[in-house]
């Protein structure tokens, strides 16, 4: 089927997905984003009781990224090498259960706090900051050598500052606090590397923030995969009305993601559970409406993790890069075993971000049955004079 658009992007010819164009928004400042974030900090001696990682979390852009060791298909993903050699200690460890991760203690509970820091004109460009980092925050913050510049680092570039004030309305400055957040605590700690922060507007909040676009009023959305809170806290930030769920497996990652939620003032509407998306899908995170998907695994894999996170009627938002066509395609029929839909290419933040953002969008039709169980031997009863043998077999008397 070809795309239902001929004004598709040049990497989509020939392939298949329908290709939705999300209506454009009417800022003129056409930022240059890529989805390529660098993340090289795993060696970060912070790392201690981490849960185990797997081999699927350094997708993308293998060619760029020295820590992809080819294990993942190129391009699959905005290539967020969030790390995780194989050697990384965080390999090493048993699976983990699936835990709710509470509030951070003593955190501000209220983002009045935040005050000033709100600007719902406009960008603020400058000044003293909210003092978000350490601030009335358990822990974040603590031990940061570099607040400083890393403030400075989380101002939106001018080029960028109108649209990110468009996408985030009167919500704006606390993703200011967010920026902030991550460009000091969140490079300090290992989730965000370094050469991140100057970027972290246009590759990460803007991008992320504009696929609400295509999510419904009052949603509920489960983000699997949030890492340091993308798309998750983003779209909490952008979106005050949905209720997230934010589901990542590794220890000092949720503990991160739980002191955000808190510092923010974000802990009435989004939860933090630690454990793979795969090994929640009995709790609470199910039934959601959405699922988002950022940067974590290839398209069928994904869909095995995250369509039994949605309701039937449901959709899955998988956040991609430039071969989101090419991977929509070669993982169609995967994808539908798994009682999803075509996926549907759909482009977000037209004329707002250059490039929009990719996002692979999958309804959730129906529940696959679950697979085949091999037929067990028959139990002798006996009567046919034949001996019961083997473990568990039983006589009746
Ligand atoms: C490359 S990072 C991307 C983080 C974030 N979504 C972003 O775009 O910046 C991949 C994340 O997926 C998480 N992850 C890997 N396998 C997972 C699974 N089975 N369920 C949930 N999260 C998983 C990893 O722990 C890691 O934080």
């Amino acid at each position: 089927m070809p795309p239902s658009t001929s004004d598709a992007a040049a990497d989509t010819t020939g392939v298949s997905p329908t290709i939705t164009h999300v209506p454009p928004d009417t800022a003129s400042v056409s930022p240059s984003v890529t989805d390529v974030v660098s993340d090289t900090v795993d060696a970060s001696p912070v790392i201690t009781n981490a849960a185990p990682d797997t081999a699927d979390v350094a997708w993308g852009n293998a060619a760029a990224a020295p820590d992809t060791t080819g294990a993942a298909p190129s391009g699959t993903v905005p290539a967020v090498s969030w790390s995780t050699a194989p050697s990384s200690p965080e390999t090493q460890q048993p699976p983990v259960t699936p835990v709710f991760v509470e509030p951070a203690a003593g955190a501000r509970s209220a983002p009045s706090d935040l005050g000033s820091a709100r600007t719902p004109e406009g960008p603020r460009l400058s000044g003293g900051g909210s003092g978000f980092s350490g601030a009335g925050s358990a822990s974040l913050g603590a031990g940061s050598a570099s607040l400083g510049a890393g403030s400075a680092e989380a101002e939106p570039p001018a080029e960028i500052a109108a649209v990110a004030a468009e996408v985030f309305g009167d919500r704006y400055g606390l993703a200011l606090d967010y920026a902030r957040l991550l460009v000091t605590d969140g490079v300090v700690r290992g989730l965000i590397g370094p050469r991140e922060a100057p970027r972290i507007w246009e590759r990460h909040l803007v991008n992320c923030a504009v696929v609400s676009q295509i999510i419904p009023i009052g949603a509920s959305v489960v983000d699997v995969g949030s890492g340091a809170g993308l798309p998750g806290i983003v779209l909490a930030v952008a979106r005050p009305d949905l209720r997230i769920t934010l589901v990542e497996p590794l220890a000092r990652r949720t503990a991160f993601l739980s002191e955000a939620v808190t510092a923010l003032g974000l802990d009435t509407t989004v939860t933090v559970v630690r454990g793979r998306a795969e090994d929640v899908v009995d709790g609470p995170p199910a039934g959601a409406d959405v699922v988002t998907a950022r940067a974590v695994a290839p398209l069928d894999r994904l869909a095995g993790w995250c369509l039994p996170l949605a309701r039937v009627g449901g959709r899955l938002l998988a956040l991609k890069g430039a071969t989101a066509a090419e991977e929509a395609a070669e993982h169609r029929d995967a994808v539908a075993a798994l009682g999803g839909s075509d996926p549907v290419l759909r482009l977000c933040g037209e004329g707002l971000i250059d490039p929009p953002t990719t996002v692979l969008e999958v309804v959730v039709q129906s529940r696959p049955k679950p697979p085949s169980r091999v037929a067990a031997p028959k139990r002798d009863t006996g009567r046919s004079g034949g001996r019961a043998s083997g473990r568990g077999s039983s006589r009746r008397g």
